[in-house]
């Protein structure tokens, strides 16, 4: 089998007495979405903290590209091509999609901010810049100021920005969240397909999208793993759907 490119062995932390992550260990393979899914309060954005870097573990380990990364900070990990969900905050709504996304380009390749306006113009950078945003489906809205964009289209920018940085793995965290029917559905399409380009690791509400895109899903109830398989074995599991109701029913 292909070395995971992402594992997390026996991962926990507490917040006082709440075990919010319990001795969880799973991994991200090549190509796959491994989709992360659990009632309200199961862990699920815990766990994605963990492995972002964000917080702390009390014990486990996490290693991403065959490297012991427990001890690296968010910023390390980043740089080593873990993206989590998309850098919101570091879309500029005043400049237009090709301007965000040529910056994205250019912050990749390590230059510094505040000498981008050169960056603008230079033909290598835009055209580099074109090619991700082609990925998303926007070229038609290259300029169009990024504060003027719908959200799903604000969603796919944020997307050809990560792309920019050539990450090795996506965390996302509930990316359908506020689409709506017609956005998830255009955006589970681009998921699919961004999965070539690195695996993913999603947590998402959005059970339709989940049994569409997901490799494998893990089942996180109380901060552990309750089961772990491909999409049909985690429908018919009847803990699954015990953990399940009363709170969201598996369609
Ligand atoms: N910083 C914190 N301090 C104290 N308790 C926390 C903290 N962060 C999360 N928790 C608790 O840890 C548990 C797990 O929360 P978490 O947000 O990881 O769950 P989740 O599965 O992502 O939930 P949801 O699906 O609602 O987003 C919850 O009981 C939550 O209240």
């Amino acid at each position: 089998m292909t070395d995971p490119v992402l594992a997390v062995h026996d991962l926990s932390v507490a917040f006082g007495a709440l075990k919010a992550v319990d001795r969880v260990s799973l991994d991200l393979r090549p190509g796959e979405i491994h989709a992360l899914i659990g009632p309200n309060g199961a862990g699920k954005s815990t766990l994605i903290g963990l492995i972002a870097g964000g917080l702390r573990p009390a014990s486990g380990r996490i290693t991403f590209l065959g490297r012991d990364i427990t001890r690296r900070d968010t910023a390390a990990r980043a740089r080593m091509g873990l993206a989590r969900s998309f850098q919101v905050s570091s879309v500029a709504p005043d400049f237009t999609v090709l301007q965000n996304v040529t910056l994205a380009v250019e912050g990749a390749q390590g230059r510094a901010y505040g000498f981008f306006m050169p960056a603008l113009s230079d033909r290598s950078l835009t055209d580099r810049a074109a090619q991700h945003i082609a990925r998303v489906g926007l070229l038609n809205r290259v300029a169009v100021p990024a504060g003027d964009l719908a959200h799903g289209e604000r969603r796919r920018l944020e997307v050809a920005m990560a792309l920019a940085q050539h990450p090795k793995a996506f965390l996302l965290d509930e990316p359908m969240a506020g689409l709506g029917p017609d956005g998830a559905r255009e955006f589970t399409q681009i998921l699919d397909e961004l999965r070539h380009e690195a695996p993913i690791l999603l947590v998402e509400h959005d059970m339709d999208a989940v049994f569409r895109l997901a490799d494998r899903i893990s089942v996180l109830v109380y901060g552990r793993v309750v089961a772990s398989g491909g999409v049909a074995e985690i429908r018919a599991n009847p803990e699954v759907q015990r953990a399940y109701l009363g709170d969201e029913t598996l369609p």
